[in-house]
C-alpha cells in the first residue's frame, strides 16, 4: 500500500510518515530531503539559486544515500530547497527517482507536498496533515533551538515564524506542483494533538482507506 503525506512545512507530516511507516513495515521516503540535497549543495558551491539549468545537473545526479546530516535541517537549507524546488526542471529530475520508490513491492510511504497529487495520485490513502503557523513555528523553534540553532530567543520565534510564512507562500503560488490538498485526501489538523495524537489520528485513516 503507498500511503502519501503531504501537508506545510513542520506540520509534522514528517513524524506521522515515519511512525506510518515502522507500524507497517513500509520503506519511507522523506522527498523534502531531496530539494533540501539540491539546495544544500548550491549554497555550498556558491551558486545562485535561480541558475535553473545547474539546480537541475544537481537534481539529476543525486544520490539518496548521500541526504543525511544535520546541514539538511538547518533553516538555510529549508529556505534554499523551496527556492529550487520551484523549478519545473528540477522536479522533472527527481519525479522518475520517488514515482520509483512508491511503486515499490509492498508499499512505501512517502512525505512531502505533492505526493498525493503528481507522485502517487493513484494512491489508496491519502492524508494531508496540517497545523496554524503560529503552532509550526513553535514546533520548528523547539527542534532548532535543540540542535544549537540559537539567537535571541523572541527574535530567533519570530524569524521561524517568518520564515514559515515566506516558504508556506512560495509552496502554495508556485507554478509547478504547488502544495495543494489532493480532492480526495483527509484534511488532519494538528495544532491541538500533541504526536501521539497525532499518530493514532492518521492510523485510524490509514486503516479506515485499507478497508
Ligand atoms: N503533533 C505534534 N505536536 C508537537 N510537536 C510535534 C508534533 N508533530 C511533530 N512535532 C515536532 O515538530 C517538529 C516538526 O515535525 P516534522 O519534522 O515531523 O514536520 P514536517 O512537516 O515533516 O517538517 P518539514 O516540512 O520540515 O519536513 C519536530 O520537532 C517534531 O518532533
Ligand atoms: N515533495 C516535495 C517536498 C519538498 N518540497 C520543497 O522542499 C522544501 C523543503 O521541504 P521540507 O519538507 O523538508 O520542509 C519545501 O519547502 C518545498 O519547497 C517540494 O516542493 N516537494
Amino acid at each position: 500500500m503507498i500511503i502519501a503525506i503531504d501537508g506545510p512545512a513542520a506540520s509534522g507530516k514528517g513524524t506521522i510518515a515515519r511512525r506510518l511507516a515502522a507500524h507497517f513495515g513500509l520503506p519511507h521516503l522523506d522527498t523534502g530531503l531531496l530539494y533540501r540535497g539540491v539546495g544544500r549543495i548550491m549554497l555550498d558551491r556558491g551558486f545562485p539559486l535561480d541558475n535553473v539549468e545547474i539546480a537541475t545537473a544537481i537534481a539529476e545526479n543525486l544520490d539518496i544515500a548521500d541526504l543525511a546530516g544535520e546541514a539538511l535541517r538547518t533553516r538555510e537549507a529549508g529556505e534554499a530547497a523551496s527556492v529550487v524546488a520551484a523549478h519545473a526542471p528540477v522536479r522533472q529530475a527527481l519525479l522518475d527517482l520517488q514515482r520509483a520508490f512508491a511503486a515499490q513491492t509492498g508499499g512505501a510511504v512517502l512525505d512531502g507536498r505533492d505526493i498525493g497529487t503528481v507522485i502517487a495520485p493513484d494512491a489508496p490513502a491519502k492524508l494531508f496533515v496540517t497545523a496554524s503557523p503560529e503552532e509550526r513555528a513553535r514546533r520548528r523553534f523547539r527542534e532548532l533551538v535543540g540542535r544549537g540553532e540559537l539567537a535571541d530567543e523572541e527574535a530567533f520565534y519570530a524569524a521561524v515564524l517568518a520564515d514559515i510564512a515566506k516558504r508556506d507562500a512560495r509552496d502554495s503560488g508556485r507554478s509547478s506542483a504547488p502544495l495543494i490538498i489532493a480532492p480526495d485526501a483527509l484534511v488532519l489538523d494538528t495544532t491541538t494533538l500533541g504526536i501521539e495524537e497525532a499518530f493514532a489520528a492518521a492510523l485510524a485513516a490509514v486503516e479506515s482507506a485499507r478497508r
